[in-house]
């Protein structure tokens, strides 16, 4: 069993906005790691960085990403930074993996002031200039398709991969 497709991408690239599109144009289920860590800690993102900090968070997120990649057979969004993680890019490999590519300005409208994303708490637009600088060449190394979302609805961007998708299968 393997997911559909597994989208990366930045903090605003539309994972969880765009994933949802897709898996409901394909009949599937839907599936983000970062909920999945929510129902695993029974909190928020938010409250695991305040309570544990940043490294237990990500120690939850290398099992969510493992267990969702061997389990889950629809669509599935990583979060953003799960790909920092080695042990993840290795699960990665074999995977139809779609990064949904997005540049600074439009991250920074989308996410404003990183309302739920303690990592863009203090700073949004230099901490996601940080963000992307250090990851674009990682969310590009574990991709097998790159997808701009740029000046593009969620819808777009969707009707985008399910062409590819409808495409690829044929
Ligand atoms: N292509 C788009 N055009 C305009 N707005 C968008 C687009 N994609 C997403 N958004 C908006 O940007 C915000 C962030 O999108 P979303 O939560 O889907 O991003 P994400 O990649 O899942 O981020 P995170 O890594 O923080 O979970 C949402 O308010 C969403 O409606
Ligand atoms: O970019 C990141 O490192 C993060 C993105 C979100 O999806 C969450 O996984 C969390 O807020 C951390
Ligand atoms: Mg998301």
């Amino acid at each position: 069993m393997a997911p559909v497709c597994v989208l990366v991408g930045a903090p605003g690239a539309g994972k969880t906005s765009t994933g949802l599109l897709v898996a409901k144009g394909l009949g599937v289920d839907f599936r983000d790691t970062d909920s999945d860590i929510e129902a695993t800690a029974g909190k928020s993102i938010p409250e695991i960085f305040i309570d544990e900090g940043e490294a237990y968070f990500r120690t939850l997120e290398r099992a969510a990403v493992a267990a969702a990649l061997a389990s889950f057979d629809g669509v599935l969004a990583l979060g953003g930074g799960a790909v920092m993680a080695e042990e993840s890019r290795a699960a990665l490999a074999g995977h139809r993996v779609i990064h949904l590519s997005v540049e600074l300005s439009d991250a920074v409208r989308r996410v404003g002031l990183g309302s739920g994303r303690p990592l863009l708490a203090i700073n949004p637009r230099a901490t996601l200039k940080h963000l992307l600088d250090l990851r674009r060449p990682v969310y590009d190394e574990v991709a097998t398709w790159t997808v701009v979302t740029d000046g593009r609805t969620p819808e777009q961007v969707a009707d985008e991969i399910l062409a590819g998708l409808a495409g690829d299968a044929g």
